[in-house]
């Protein structure tokens, strides 16, 4: 058994504070939320808050409803039944404080990549200097800088990748949400990018939410991982890997908590595949 801490699905409340301690609110709650598309059950009353700063990923066989659940989220999917709060608030659709990172990087062609870095902002209607400052700022933070007036055809997947990070991290959102944002790049990158995003994570302590197929990455990076039973998903197991994310980010995958925690989970789902 590994020092993960693994916590039933029910023990979903925040952890009680000492007395005299004020406890951080959740920036985001999920209450009661349930989605169905026609006859398919995806979600089935889900019910998880997430805390400010924190790396969460969803994890759980293909059609359990992760996509759903970050879509739900962010606002671009209503569920049929709970609600979810954002800083206390009732989300009914996209909002500024949440950015979303897709799969394909959402990238606009015919635009640098400056321009797209800087797009979340123009939408905002900012300023031109203030939000070309801004996307440099980030641009230079996900280590493109001198790739500013490139355009998209110009750059490798795991480039293209880092202009959707940068744009989102442009707007300031205090949470980002990922879908899969590491699926369309090569092994070396995905594994680069995964440093970077532990990195990130501590410079501009974000609240990170992050849909992944991949087991090894959602202990390499996260803090908490979700795990959802196969449809109608619901929550499973929720799982905190207590690993050290000092200086070196190779530690990481040498470390016996990941190790077990990795076999723990695979041997949770792998009778779920064929
Ligand atoms: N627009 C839609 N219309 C009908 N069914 C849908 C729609 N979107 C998703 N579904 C179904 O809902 C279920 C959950 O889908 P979702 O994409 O959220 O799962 P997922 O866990 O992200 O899947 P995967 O791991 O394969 O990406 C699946 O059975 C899927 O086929």
């Amino acid at each position: 058994m590994s020092n993960a801490a693994i916590l039933p699905a029910t023990a979903r409340a925040p952890a009680a504070q000492p007395s005299g301690v004020a406890a951080a609110p959740p920036i985001i709650e999920v209450r009661g939320v349930s989605k169905v598309y026609g006859d398919v059950v995806a979600l089935k009353s889900i019910d998880l808050v997430f805390e400010t700063g924190k790396m969460t990923s969803l994890l759980g066989p293909s059609g359990c409803g992760k996509t759903t659940l970050l879509k739900i989220v962010a606002g671009l999917l209503k569920p049929n039944q709970g609600e979810v709060l954002v800083h206390g608030r009732p989300v009914t659709g996209p909002g500024p404080e949440r950015a979303f990172v897709f799969q394909d990087f959402a990238l606009m062609p015919w635009a640098t990549v400056l321009r797209n870095a800087a797009f979340g902002l123009e939408m905002q209607g900012r300023p031109r200097a203030e939000r070309e400052d801004k996307a440099r700022h980030y641009i230079a933070e996900v280590g493109l800088a001198g790739f500013e007036d490139k355009y998209p055809h110009e750059l490798s997947g795991g480039m293209r990748q880092r202009v959707g990070l940068a744009r989102a991290l442009a707007v300031d959102a205090d949470v980002l949400l990922m879908d899969e944002p590491f699926s369309a790049v090569d092994e070396q990158t995905r594994r680069k990018f995964q440093e970077d995003l532990i990195r990130l994570r501590e410079v501009e302590n974000k609240t990170f939410l992050f849909v992944t197929h991949s087991i090894e990455e959602a202990v390499y990076v996260s803090d908490r991982i979700i795990m959802l039973s196969p449809r109608p998903g619901r929550v499973s197991q929720i799982i905190e890997p207590d690993i050290p994310r000092g200086d070196d980010p190779e530690a990481i995958r040498r470390d016996p908590v990941y190790l077990d925690t990795v076999d723990e989970i695979w041997h949770g789902l792998k009778h779920y595949v064929e």
